[in-house]
């Protein structure tokens, strides 16, 4: 007999929930998780659709690590400290063997990150999953997209466009070297929510976002939060060797200006304050609105309902 959803959760989602901040995992109506006295709940949900966010036929590991890297990328973004997360699963039948492998990613993604699984929902129909992060930031100290200043520098961690270009990959229309078609792919599924530089951040930068849908997009937000200019410098955007293989270097520009899925962070810093390891500056902070990065391109990013 097919095992219920019952069954399917302990087998597969039960063990993944221990952690410092984990009074009660899965297994009850609610989960119990102990917020630090004096610090602030933060809380975030992202969607992946199949087909949307993920190729339909992505291998179940990869999509399970992905669900959670780009949920926890916005715990980063506002600099909290991870407590936990919660899974709900649609899933159009109870398939072991894709639930076993999607599971393992889902549990790479909980030790990566440290972010236990404390509960979740599962049902019946089109392949979804929503990842609701939980965590936890000292009163009045979490990192918004509305502290910009004019002078402030404009900087971003890692480098950007490599997902976008991974796409390109993925549907066969870019082949590069296989070295650097790995790497894209890696980059794509794999994203590096940078928990550990947002924290960093908490104590030096004026504005942060994550990067999930183009750098011009998500920096148009902190733009508009902050009632400021964004001045960004495209030469000084950094690519990653993999990307830079790529022939059209207009074209590897445009995927780190407006392509998304890069879960990279967007921060704005004081003008003197040094620019941490593996980011770099991009522009500064002026007076005005919008981003400005004197090229004129059609979209600035992803839009859902274009
Ligand atoms: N259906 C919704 N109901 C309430 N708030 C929403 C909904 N969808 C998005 N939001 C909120 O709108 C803001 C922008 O959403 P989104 O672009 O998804 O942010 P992010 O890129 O950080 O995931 C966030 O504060 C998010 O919580
Ligand atoms: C198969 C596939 N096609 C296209 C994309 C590109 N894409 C889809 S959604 C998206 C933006 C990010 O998703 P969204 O739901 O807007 O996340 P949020 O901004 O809420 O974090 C991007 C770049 C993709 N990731 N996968
Ligand atoms: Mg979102």
């Amino acid at each position: 007999m097919a095992a219920s959803e019952f069954e399917l959760i302990y087998r597969y989602f039960a063990s993944l929930g221990r952690g410092p901040g984990v009074r009660l995992g899965v297994g009850d109506d609610c989960a119990l998780l102990r917020v630090p006295a004096g610090e602030d709940l933060a809380t975030s949900m992202d969607t992946l659709v199949a087909g949307v966010h993920f190729p339909a036929d992505a291998f179940p590991e990869d999509i399970g690590f992905r669900a959670v890297a780009v949920a926890a990328s916005d715990l980063a973004a506002v600099g909290a400290q991870q407590l936990g997360m919660t899974l709900a699963l649609t899933l159009p039948e109870a398939d072991e063997l894709w639930l076993k492998a999607f599971s393992e990613g889902v549990a790479a993604a909980v030790s990566a990150f440290d972010l236990p699984l404390v509960g979740g929902d599962m049902t019946r129909g089109p392949l979804a999953i929503t990842v609701q992060v939980l965590g936890s930031v000292p009163e009045g100290r979490a990192l918004l997209r509305s502290g910009a200043q004019v002078g402030d520098q404009l900087c971003v961690s890692g480098t950007l466009g490599d997902a976008a270009a991974a796409l390109l990959v993925l549907e066969g229309l870019w082949t590069g070297s296989g070295e650097s078609a790995d790497y894209l792919e890696q980059r794509y599924y794999r994203p590096s929510a940078r928990l550990g530089l947002g924290r960093l951040l908490r104590d030096g930068a004026s504005a942060a976002i994550d990067i999930s849908d183009g750098l011009l997009a998500d920096a148009g937000h902190i733009a508009a939060a902050s009632g400021v200019r964004l001045q960004i410098d495209p030469q000084q955007i950094p690519l990653s060797s993999a990307l830079k293989s790529h022939p059209d270097r207009e074209q590897a520009l445009q995927w780190a200006l407006t392509g998304g899925d890069d879960y990279e962070l967007c921060f704005t810093l004081p003008a003197a304050a040094p620019v941490p390891p593996l980011c770099t500056r991009i522009g500064e902070v002026t007076a005005g609105e919008g981003v400005d990065c004197g090229l004129d391109l059609v979209q600035a990013g992803y839009r859902h309902f274009p």
